[in-house]
């Protein structure tokens, strides 16, 4: 059993001005580093502060501003209709540093443009290339009302492989009683394991899930530990230290099989029960998951709290002791601030981004959390940006419009309904 009863939510969210700030931010929150992570000084989200008082002032101001969903209780135990028009927008068409060439810009703002110092300065640091990693068929459909079957979740992989996605991540051999929506893992790997063109990492919580996947035929796994002790054990049941023991196990057990590891930090930003979560402690987690052999770690945004102005702070955090080249950043869009926070990233030097056909998803352990971001959304901006993907828009959306009419519900990518409006008004004509 959980140490929770309940799924962690955001359904009793205090506004700001009710939350009991002396409770949250005395003594205990301005914590010295080695409380949080064994890492000195009174810290706060990125800065440093000497004395208690001033620390929980400028603590509470930074969060007023910065995490206003913070929550201060403590208290855990409670078809093809996107042709022709879609094809042309798929094209990667525009090219780094010449973002002035960008069909919607006026004349106006073009001449703006004309400042190559301007430019520069915005897109300086953003890599030509992004890796998406793709966690639809996983992250996206882990918290589904009605299970997906199988065979359409083998169908959607393929789909989505074709569309040139380098990574997707298939399914997760977790316990069924936890996530029913996944219990057709070993069904779903058994299928798509030998697929050409893709990677197709599985999650894998202990050496059990290890053990299953590389029966069904995983050649990649993911592990996946928590920044927030409270998230830890409502989402694996144990402590962010025991997972770190385990995963250590399943690490070494995969190393010897040659098997890749990637790994997550979840709650990087925020958790629905802790509120703002210290980047030291992301960056803590995220150095043990390197240590221990991960070969990538993914930072993941649970909730979707974060905002360009936390993703900062944290992101210095983790590049301070993990190299840039093996960070990804894994936003949720419950704030409609994933495409924000992703450009900032690109900005800060990340090149590995995750998301989600049609916006799907959500965690069955962050109640309230919505989707990932969309992966048409994502590629749709980094076109726009002259970033190379390898990724066709066109048959991206195609995949969404498959997965999104098997749910019967509209997609959750701005980007598909906005180009499937345009083909359906084209249509009139
Ligand atoms: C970790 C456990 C298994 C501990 O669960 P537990 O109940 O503490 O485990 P246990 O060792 O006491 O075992 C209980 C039962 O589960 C079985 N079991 C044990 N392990 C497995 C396994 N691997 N596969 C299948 N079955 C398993 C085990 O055999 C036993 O079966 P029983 O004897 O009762 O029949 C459980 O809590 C679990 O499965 N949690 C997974 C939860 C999950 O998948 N959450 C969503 C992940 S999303 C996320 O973390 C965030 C991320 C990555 O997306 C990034 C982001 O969005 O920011």
């Amino acid at each position: 059993m959980s140490s929770l009863e309940e799924p962690l939510g955001f359904d009793k969210l205090p506004s700001m001005s009710t939350i009991d700030r002396v409770q949250r931010f005395s003594s205990s929150a301005c914590r010295s580093r080695a409380d949080d992570a064994a890492m000195g000084n009174c810290w706060i989200e990125g800065r440093s502060c000497s004395t208690s008082n001033s620390c929980n002032e400028d603590y509470e101001e930074y969060t007023r501003e910065a995490f206003p969903w913070k929550r201060h209780t403590r208290d855990i135990s409670r078809g093809d209709s996107f042709n022709q028009r879609t094809l042309s927008l798929g094209r990667n068409h525009r090219v780094f540093g010449n973002i002035c060439d960008s069909w919607y810009l006026s004349d106006q703002y073009e001449s703006k443009c004309n400042d190559k110092d301007i430019t520069n300065k915005i897109l300086k640091g953003i890599p030509k290339f992004v890796k998406i990693v793709e966690v639809g068929p996983r992250d996206g459909l882990q918290n589904e009302k009605n299970i997906v079957s199988a065979s359409v979740k083998i169908e959607l992989i393929h789909r989505l492989v074709s569309c040139g996605l380098s990574v997707v991540e298939a399914t997760s051999f977790v316990s069924p009683k936890w996530v029913p929506q996944l219990a057709d893992a070993k069904d779903v790997m058994e299928v798509v394991h030998n697929l050409e063109g893709a990677r197709l990492p599985v999650l894998t919580p202990n050496l059990k899930g290890f053990e299953a996947a590389i029966a069904a035929g995983a050649k990649d796994i993911a592990v996946f530990a928590s920044a927030s002790e409270s998230f830890s054990k409502s989402n694996i049941n144990c402590s962010i230290e025991e997972s770190l023991v385990r995963y250590r196990a399943v690490t070494r057990a995969a190393k010897e099989l040659s098997i890749p590891v990637r790994g997550y930090v979840s709650c990087a930003i925020g958790c629905p029960v802790e509120g703002a979560i210290p980047p030291s402690r992301v960056a803590y987690v995220a150095k043990e998951l390197y240590n221990m052999g991960c070969f990538e770690i993914s930072l993941g945004d649970t909730i979707g709290v974060a905002t360009p102005g936390t993703v900062v702070p944290m992101l210095e955090a983790v590049m301070a002791v993990v190299p840039v080249e093996k960070l990804a950043v894994h936003f949720h869009d419950t704030y409609g601030q994933s495409l924000s926070n992703i450009l900032v990233s690109l900005q800060m030097g990340i090149s590995i981004v995750d998301s989600s056909i049609a916006g799907l998803g959500g965690c069955p352990y962050a109640k309230g959390a919505s989707g990932n971001v969309a992966t048409e959304d994502v590629v749709y901006m980094l076109n726009g940006l002259g970033v190379k993907t390898n990724v066709d828009l066109a048959k991206l959306l195609m995949a969404g419009d498959f997965i999104s009419k098997h749910l019967g519900r509209p997609s959750g990518s701005k980007t598909a309904v906005a180009l499937s409006q345009v083909t359906a008004d084209a249509s009139k004509i």
